[in-house]
């Protein structure tokens, strides 16, 4: 295995563009989350909000009936289209065409959601990243991967990452059988963990921020949103996951003496985005 390029400041610096002042928000990007289900609509939330407050001109939520009001009370700004289902999704159609699409925070796996999925995967053109249950699917349904587009970014924590390339036994097997399966499927994998790894092809990216305080329910489901947003501003992929992954943990290691390790709660990520983003301006 290679030795991993760490993720840096300096690093970041290379291709971060601060925000252009004569942008609008049709500049900035319009993304879709397609996320949530009964009792699990917290995930469309959290995603949401870190993709707006990751500097996204446009967000649209595409989620189950039961999280309509609870989305469009708990973030205004955040646009919502809803399936036609009550409590979980079984038909994806949206009446817009996005930069990207986020797709699993808390959607469940019913047969439905499954076929809802698959469904989609087969006429999806645009740009995607794939996390929690859109991947434990995939898991289950390893053909449908072929359908994924080249570049699509994967986003699993170690459990998500067994059960799409199985157990390994030693931690190079991890990252071989990793980096193999990047290959075949053309993705860009975001190995999150402590520390979190991408894995892009055989190139192997380590970051450098990040601290336990992130080991709270939801933290993964803000790091989609924020990844969707660099995605929908214009960012490469292999760019936008650099930048998304650097600017969460450094969310935590900003909040951390604030708040110490066991207080913080996803919410408290999205809160500290704007310092963190400061903290490369300056
Ligand atoms: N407020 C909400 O609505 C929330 C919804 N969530 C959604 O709930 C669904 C289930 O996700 P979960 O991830 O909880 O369930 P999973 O069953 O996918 O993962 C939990 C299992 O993975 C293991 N695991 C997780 N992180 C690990 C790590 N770093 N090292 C080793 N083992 C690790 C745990 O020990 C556990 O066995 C997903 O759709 C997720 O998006 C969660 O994000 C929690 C918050
Ligand atoms: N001990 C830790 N140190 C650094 N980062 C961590 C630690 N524990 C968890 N994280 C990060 O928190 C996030 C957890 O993601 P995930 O398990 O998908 O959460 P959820 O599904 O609840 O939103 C990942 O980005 C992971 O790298
Ligand atoms: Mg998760």
């Amino acid at each position: 295995m290679k030795d991993p390029l760490l993720i840096t400041k300096n690093e970041i610096l290379r291709f971060y563009k601060p925000v252009n002042p004569h942008t609008h928000k049709g500049l900035q990007g319009h993304a879709v989350i397609i996320a949530g289900s009964y009792g699990k609509i917290g995930a469309a939330v959290l995603a949401s909000k870190a993709c707006l407050k990751s500097g996204c001109g446009l967000v649209t939520t595409f989620v189950p009936k039961c999280g309509y009001q609870i989305l469009q009370i708990s973030i205004p700004e955040v646009m919502v289209v809803t399936d036609e289902n009550a409590n979980f999704i079984t038909n994806i159609h949206l009446p817009l065409i996005p930069q990207v699409i986020a797709i699993g925070p808390g959607i469940g796996q019913e047969l439905g959601t499954q076929k809802a999925l698959f469904e989609f995967l087969r006429t999806n053109r645009i740009p995607l990243v794939l996390d929690a249950d859109a991947l434990n699917i995939l898991a289950q349904n390893q053909s449908w991967l072929e359908l994924v587009p080249e570049n699509t970014i994967l986003t699993p924590h170690p459990k998500e990452l067994e059960r799409l390339i199985g157990k390994w036994n030693s931690e190079s097997e991890k990252f071989q059988k990793t980096v193999a399966f990047s290959e075949k499927y053309k993705v860009i994998v975001v190995m999150k963990g402590a520390p979190t790894h991408i894995i892009n092809k055989n190139e192997i990216y380590k970051n450098t921020t990040g601290n336990a305080a992130l080991a709270t329910a939801g933290s993964g489901d803000t790091l989609t949103g924020i990844i969707t947003s660099f995605l929908a501003q214009g960012y490469e992929p292999k760019y936008a996951v650099k930048l998304g992954v650097f600017l969460h943990g450094l969310t935590a290691d900003i909040a951390l003496p604030q708040t110490g390790y066991q207080s913080f709660i996803a919410s408290d990520i999205i809160e500290n985005l704007g310092k963190a983003f400061l903290e490369l301006d300056n």
